[in-house]
């Protein structure tokens, strides 16, 4: 591939932990935000963005598109070139529906693109799980679908978690946000061995379950240990989302990401009364929650 003048990269928002996998499984849904790379011989960074919460991103270097821009020229030993950065947004920020992993991606993707792709998908996957400090996002935002990142030896193994079709995600977006850092930071740097056998029960179940679209062992599988205990506090009116959704048909509810998006799974029977459900429940708390059934996305970052 040769080296080209512009390129517009599009990336789908991701939902990540789905319970029990925290840091280590994540699927990519039909939501997404543009990014357009133009090249300036002059030189320098201009970066315009657009869409509902477009004066929320910075437009300087410290931009995280941008940072992963350089991070790029950075690995190739490269100078990088002046550039324009044209943003469309359509993932909502620090919502817990991987807007970060959708900069990191893009920035990648796209100088890779730009440069004739000097470098494989794989390396541009490890360079972009080693920005974002965990893979469950970075991952299917570049690859689509459900996925499970397990790092190996030398790099990290990456499996496709086969999701069946049966299976509605539904997502509930508050009007507040909750940085992942922020959501991190109250997190026992230690657990008892019973909480991680847990976990590691529960993963096993959930996988399994999502394969063949059981709804009993979904259920059972998206109870977790490790962080929601801890996150949920962060969350108002989490109990009364969750029992709303679990009432108006919902298989479970669970903290999408870092929160505070709160995600059911449910089937196509149930989904607007679970949608429904979830939007009255965080209403009544006092907070507007855009609320909406989407599906898998299977491609991931494209350009
Ligand atoms: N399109 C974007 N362009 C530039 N920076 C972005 C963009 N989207 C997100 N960011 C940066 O990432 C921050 C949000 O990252 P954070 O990890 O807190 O949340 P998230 O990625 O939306 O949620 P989660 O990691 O829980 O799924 C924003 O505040 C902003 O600094
Ligand atoms: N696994 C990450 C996802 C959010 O970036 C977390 O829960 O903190």
């Amino acid at each position: 591939m040769s080296v080209v003048s512009s390129v517009t990269v599009t990336v789908p928002a991701t939902t990540a932990n789905l319970g029990p996998g925290f840091d280590c499984i994540g699927a990519a849904l039909k939501l997404y935000n543009h990014f357009k790379f133009t090249r300036v011989e002059e030189g320098g960074l201009s970066i315009a963005v657009t869409g509902e919460e477009a004066q929320r991103v910075q437009t300087d270097e410290s931009n995280l598109l941008y940072q992963a821009f350089l991070r790029f020229y950075q690995h190739i030993e490269q100078t990088p070139p002046g550039v324009k950065i044209e943003i469309q947004l359509g993932v909502p920020l620090a919502r817990g529906l991987g807007s970060s992993a959708t900069a990191i991606v893009g920035g990648l993707v796209a100088a890779n693109q730009l440069e004739g792709a000097p470098m494989s998908q794989s390396q541009v996957m490890e360079l972009a799980i080693a920005m974002e400090g965990h893979p469950d996002n970075v991952v299917p935002a570049l690859l689509g679908g459900c996925r499970l990142a397990a790092s190996g030896g030398a790099g990290w193994e990456i499996c496709d978690v086969p999701w069946h079709q049966d299976i509605i995600p539904v997502v509930a977006i508050p009007d507040f946000e909750l940085s992942t850092s922020e959501a991190r930071r109250v997190l026992p740097t230690q657990v008892t061995r019973a909480d991680a056998i847990f976990n590691t029960a529960h993963l096993g179940l959930l996988l399994r379950g999502l394969e063949i679209g059981k709804p009993e062992w979904i259920k059972t599988a998206l109870q977790d240990k490790l962080h929601q205990p801890y996150r949920k506090a962060l969350i108002p009116g989490y109990d009364a989302v969750n029992l709303a959704a679990v009432t108006a048909g919902a298989y479970g509810m669970v903290i999408s990401g870092a929160g505070p998006t709160l995600l059911a799974l449910t089937d196509e029977l149930h989904s607007e009364a679970v949608a429904a459900a979830m939007s009255t429940a965080w209403e009544q708390e006092g907070i507007i929650a855009n609320v909406r059934s989407l599906s898998l996305d299977i491609q991931g970052a494209k350009s």
